[in-house]
């Protein structure tokens, strides 16, 4: 599989339409690639928190138009990142009511959308996205006949196994990562992104975004780790855009000749206290 990772600068002299052209454009040159991946919300960034409800859209709002036709003009398999989404609320909402949701799209080559993935964990703790945003709670697989069966994550996800262990159990192979990760933290980032596809024996493809936004430097570094841990390769901290070659049959081959995953133990009891 040939994968193209774009991470896209998200500063704040941009417009969001701006760069979502400039964005679908940089898609449309990826045509030849299996699968393009985008990074969190590349709209309006990942911490520019104020920007949510202004920029929010429904599923087949303006960003879905825009990445549907690039995904089909490109003939590619588009993870379009991840982009505030505004829920429907139950009864009739006023004009911009709905709950919020940080969401990621999967188009198929020839431009629908085969997969949305609310993300689960939400960042900020007691602030932020933590109290904006709802949180997802169904895990997304999305198979690419022939190629693989990717699981979805987000971001800050990526502290947290359980959800990877889940989509490995629904048949994952290649775990696709959009971020908007500080660079404060990027020792994390790069030591969580391999540990993820060692411990799962699976691909982690994990797009970030460059650039500053609401003052949080963000740490590029987009990797692509293979199923035996090694970094097939890595972004810097500008726009980037990183091209890296898969081996199908990694991922089968690893877990055949390294059979750790059958050795999981499940359902552990709750541990006693002995004297
Ligand atoms: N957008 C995010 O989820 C940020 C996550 C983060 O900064 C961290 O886990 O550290």
């Amino acid at each position: 599989m040939r994968a193209s990772l774009l991470q896209i600068a998200v500063d704040e002299g941009e417009s969001v339409d701006s760069r979502r052209r400039r964005v679908a454009s940089l898609v449309r040159e990826q045509a030849g690639a299996d699968l393009v991946v985008l990074p969190e919300l590349w709209t309006t960034g990942a911490f520019a928190y104020q920007e949510f409800a202004r920029e929010a859209e429904p599923l087949e709002g303006p960003t879905h138009e825009a990445m549907a036709k690039a995904a089909s003009d490109a003939g590619v398999w588009l993870h379009a990142g991840s982009i505030p989404e505004r829920g429907e609320s139950d009864g009739v909402p006023a004009a911009g009511e709905g709950p919020l949701y940080n969401t990621s799209l999967v188009f198929s080559p020839s431009g629908d959308l085969v997969a949305a993935y609310r993300k689960i964990h939400r960042f900020g703790f007691d602030k932020g996205e933590a109290v904006l945003m709802g949180a997802g709670d169904e895990l997304v697989t999305v198979r690419m006949p022939g190629v693989t069966t990717l699981g979805l994550a987000t971001c800050y996800d990526l502290r947290f196994p359980e959800l990877f262990r889940g989509l490995v159990d629904a048949g994952a192979e290649t775990f696709v990562i959009p971020a908007g990760w500080p660079e404060r933290r990027r020792s994390h980032w790069t030591l969580l992104a391999q540990a993820r596809a060692v411990e799962n024996q699976a691909f982690v493809l994990a797009c970030g975004t460059a650039g500053t936004h609401a003052g949080v430097p963000q740490a590029g570094h987009s990797i692509v780790v293979d199923p035996w841990g090694t970094v097939l390769a890595e972004a810097g901290r500008g726009e980037e855009v990183l091209h890296v070659e898969l081996d199908d049959g990694k991922v089968a081959q690893t877990r055949e000749q390294f059979p750790a995953l059958k050795d999981r133990v499940l359902g552990l009891a709750t541990p006693l206290h002995r004297r």
